[in-house]
């Protein structure tokens, strides 16, 4: 029996984040792990958060904070704040485990993940951002002194590239990227709740399978307020309010609602059923606005939890246990995302989809040898064409169209293609000559 050796180990360094590892270690238990739970914490963190961890951690550890104060690293990361990650590195002197799962605390598991203690060091999911690196958010590691004071002596030397512990971590083992394809823990492993935006289509495919999803970046579950009943309105990007559950869910872990409720909002994310159809995609209109504000935008200035929990204001909030998240004066969250990046995204497509459709029908050899040449001058075109497209017809009327030209793209691939009328020869060569011009 592994268990007593092995430990699934988290971190805070400040009061907000020791709400991120109450919940990991909460779901951890519910989930009915079988290792130890440890959590280091740095000495300022408040009595009655420490509390709190013990009442849920097989251990609560007092560690050293270390920062890099690598702020010019740090200010490319745009995370002047994470220069203490460098604290994480104090996981490799647990020596009295043997094997350890460090989770980032702002990772929510949403199932048993004990099978991670098959992997080896130095086992993580790449990053969503470079996916030549790994995301230091979810890794197996094995506790040395060695291995510690040579990552000490690394990051004297060297530094980290990103300012925090995942460019020095990449730096360190280094060949990660291309050694052993088992040290690739698979990306449900690390869910990065922002690829429900960067790659809706995937997470439409294999969202439901997720089993840790990461906050990862500036806004965290903590800094939205808890909803009892979820918006009816929720940003296109996040189709189905998925990430809303998931912030939901987070809060219903941190406030220890019942295994049942909790049973019930965790088979709701995992049960959904992917999303096939294409067309459902672009259901709603898309925004006219372009949204440059982070993933979420700040939540309202009424919420006690509304502000970054490094801002003083809001680290001295987390620390009043008084005033933190009275669940009905709390506003609800305004999960604003770059909605209408992902809608340019999606239009695009569809216009480039339209052009596509319209190579000749006739013998699929034929079109497949024209297709290239026509898409080779689709790029060359393709914004006149957006722009051709966008003069030509209202907001509303062009909702339509792009969910029309998606339409019969699906017709066309499932072979009903319709000769006598919008596919007939007459009507490409026109939309040909178009492109031509
Ligand atoms: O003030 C802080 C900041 C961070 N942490 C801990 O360090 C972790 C990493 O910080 P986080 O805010 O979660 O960083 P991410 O947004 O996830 O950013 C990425 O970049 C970080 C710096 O390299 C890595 O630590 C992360 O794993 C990686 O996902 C947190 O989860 C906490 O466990 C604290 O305890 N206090
Ligand atoms: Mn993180």
């Amino acid at each position: 029996m592994p268990g007593p050796n092995q430990a699934f180990v988290t971190l805070a360094t400040s009061d907000a984040y020791c709400m991120g590892s109450l919940v990991v270690g909460k779901c951890l238990r519910r989930h009915g792990t079988t290792r130890k739970l440890v959590v280091m914490v740095s000495p300022n963190i408040s009595r009655e958060e420490r509390l709190s961890l013990e009442d849920v951690f097989d251990e609560v550890i007092v560690v050293d904070m270390l920062d890099s104060r690598d702020r010019a690293h740090l200010f490319w990361l745009g995370r002047p704040d994470l220069g203490v990650t460098f604290t994480k590195l104090h996981c490799w002197t647990l020596t009295q485990y043997t094997k350890c799962v460090f989770l980032d605390a702002d990772t929510l598991v949403l199932c048993n993940v004990d099978e991670l203690f098959e992997r080896e060091e130095l086992s993580a999911a790449p990053d969503p951002g470079w996916p030549d690196c790994f995301n230091s958010g979810v890794f197996v590691f094995r506790p040395s002194l060695e291995t510690h004071s040579c990552l000490l002596e690394h990051a004297k030397m060297c530094g980290s590239f990103d300012g925090g512990d995942q460019g020095l971590l990449n730096a360190f083992f280094s060949d990660w990227a291309i050694k052993d394809i088992h040290k690739h823990l698979p990306f449900i492993y690390n869910l990065s709740a922002n690829a429900i935006y960067t790659y809706l289509p995937a997470f439409h495919k294999y969202g439901h399978q997720a089993k840790i999803v990461h906050f990862l970046g500036r806004n965290k579950p903590w800094h939205v307020p808890y909803q009892e009943h979820p918006s009816t309105e929720v940003p296109q990007w996040d189709s189905n309010g998925t990430l809303e559950k998931y912030v939901n869910l987070w809060w219903a872990e941190y406030y220890g609602h019942t295994k049942t409720h909790l049973d019930e909002l965790t088979h709701e994310l995992q049960d959904d059923e992917p999303i096939e159809q294409l067309g459902m995609l672009v259901a709603a209109p898309c925004s006219s606005h372009v949204d440059t504000s982070p993933h979420w935008s700040q939540p309202t200035t009424t919420s006690p939890s509304a502000s970054h929990p490094h801002d003083p204001e809001s680290v001295s909030q987390a620390e009043d246990r008084e005033e933190k998240i009275p669940s009905e004066s709390v506003k609800k969250p305004t999960l604003d995302a770059p909605s209408s990046s992902t809608c340019y995204q999606l239009e695009d497509m569809c216009s480039n989809l339209d052009v596509i459709s319209a190579v000749e029908p006739g013998d699929s050899e034929k079109s497949e040898l024209q297709e290239p040449q026509v898409e080779q001058k689709q790029e060359e075109d393709v914004s006149g064409a957006e722009s051709a497209l966008s003069e030509a017809e209202s907001d509303a009327g062009r909702a339509d169209a792009l969910q029309e030209s998606l339409e019969h793209r699906k017709r066309w691939e499932e072979g009903h293609i319709d000769y006598m009328g919008k596919d007939a020869f007459e009507n490409i060569r026109i939309k040909l000559d178009q492109f031509l011009d």
